[in-house]
């Protein structure tokens, strides 16, 4: 049984259409990347599977569930997520915002066990986030925050990991370190991973499948060998672009045609 299966998902905000009738399917234990143009629909796709937004027509269904009759604790049990921007309005010491990770598996006015601290400080450590942990939340640079975000859906240990263009605001070692770590959680728990990621290269690196996705469709859908081509890239991002062979790991490596025309003095 796939993982998630999405089937003829319609949604517009207001008139305008933004899901166009989109369907795939994820199977467990494998990294995806949705990659596509600004504006062509991944946030709205990841909302979807968070039931944040209720699909207008079609359906989303985590394993043989709809998503849409689930409940929120349910929910929470299984999908995690690294959204694109997390704004924390409270003073909140670090730790114990990565701990609020474990509160779909506490009862009602239950506290956090030495299991649950640990798995906070696994995951803190795998992030680099543990030398922060006493620190307020608050006090964070974005990248700092985006790591502890990270930290938090994995000590959540869901069945599917949803980021949104998680390594935005991350230097370049953590960049690599980020996706290192939710690459062997995924690995190690037979987790799945749906990930938004507008850098082509390090999401052909790291994923099992791509989803390129162009004005609210799928455009297509594969293993990078098979779908990083010239003319896709062209159709979807109106760029041309080189393909090469990644010496590294053998998968495709894109490099944009720049044009750098010197000004005339
Ligand atoms: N809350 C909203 N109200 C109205 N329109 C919205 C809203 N959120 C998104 N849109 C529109 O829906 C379209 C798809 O947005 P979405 O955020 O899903 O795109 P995206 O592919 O994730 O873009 P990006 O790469 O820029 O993050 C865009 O045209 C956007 O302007």
């Amino acid at each position: 049984m796939n993982e998630l299966t999405v089937s003829s998902l319609r949604f517009s905000y207001g008139k305008e259409e933004v899901l166009k009738d989109l369907s795939f399917y994820v199977k467990k234990g494998c990294f995806y990347s949705i990659l596509g143009p600004n504006g062509s629909g991944k946030t709205t796709v990841l909302r979807h599977i968070q039931k944040l937004l209720l699909p207008q027509s079609g359906k989303v269904m985590l394993g043989p569930e709809e998503i849409r009759q689930m409940k929120v604790r349910d929910l929470a049990r299984k999908i995690a997520t690294v959204p694109q921007e997390t704004h924390v309005s409270v003073d909140f010491p670090v730790l114990d915002f990565v701990l609020s990770g474990r509160a779909p598996y506490l009862k009602r006015f239950e506290n956090e066990s030495s299991l649950d601290y640990k798995k906070a400080e696994e995951a803190m450590i795998a992030t680099n986030t543990w030398q922060y942990s006493h620190k307020s939340v608050q006090e964070l640079s974005g990248g700092e925050l985006q790591r502890v975000v990270v930290a938090r859906a994995m000590v959540q240990e869901p069945e599917l990991l949803l980021l949104d263009e998680p390594v935005s605001h991350l230097d370049l070692r953590h960049q690599v370190l980020i996706l290192d770590q939710v690459n062997s959680y995924c690995r190690s728990h037979n987790s799945t991973v749906i990930s938004v990621l507008h850098d082509i290269n390090l999401a052909i690196a790291y994923s099992d499948e791509l989803i390129l996705m162009k004005k609210g469709e799928i455009f297509v859908k594969g293993v990078p060998e098979d779908i990083i081509t010239e003319e896709n890239l062209r159709e979807v991002y109106e760029t041309e672009c080189l393909i090469i062979e990644n010496p590294l790991n053998g998968k495709p490596y894109v490099i944009p045609k720049i044009s750098r025309r010197r000004e005339e003095e």
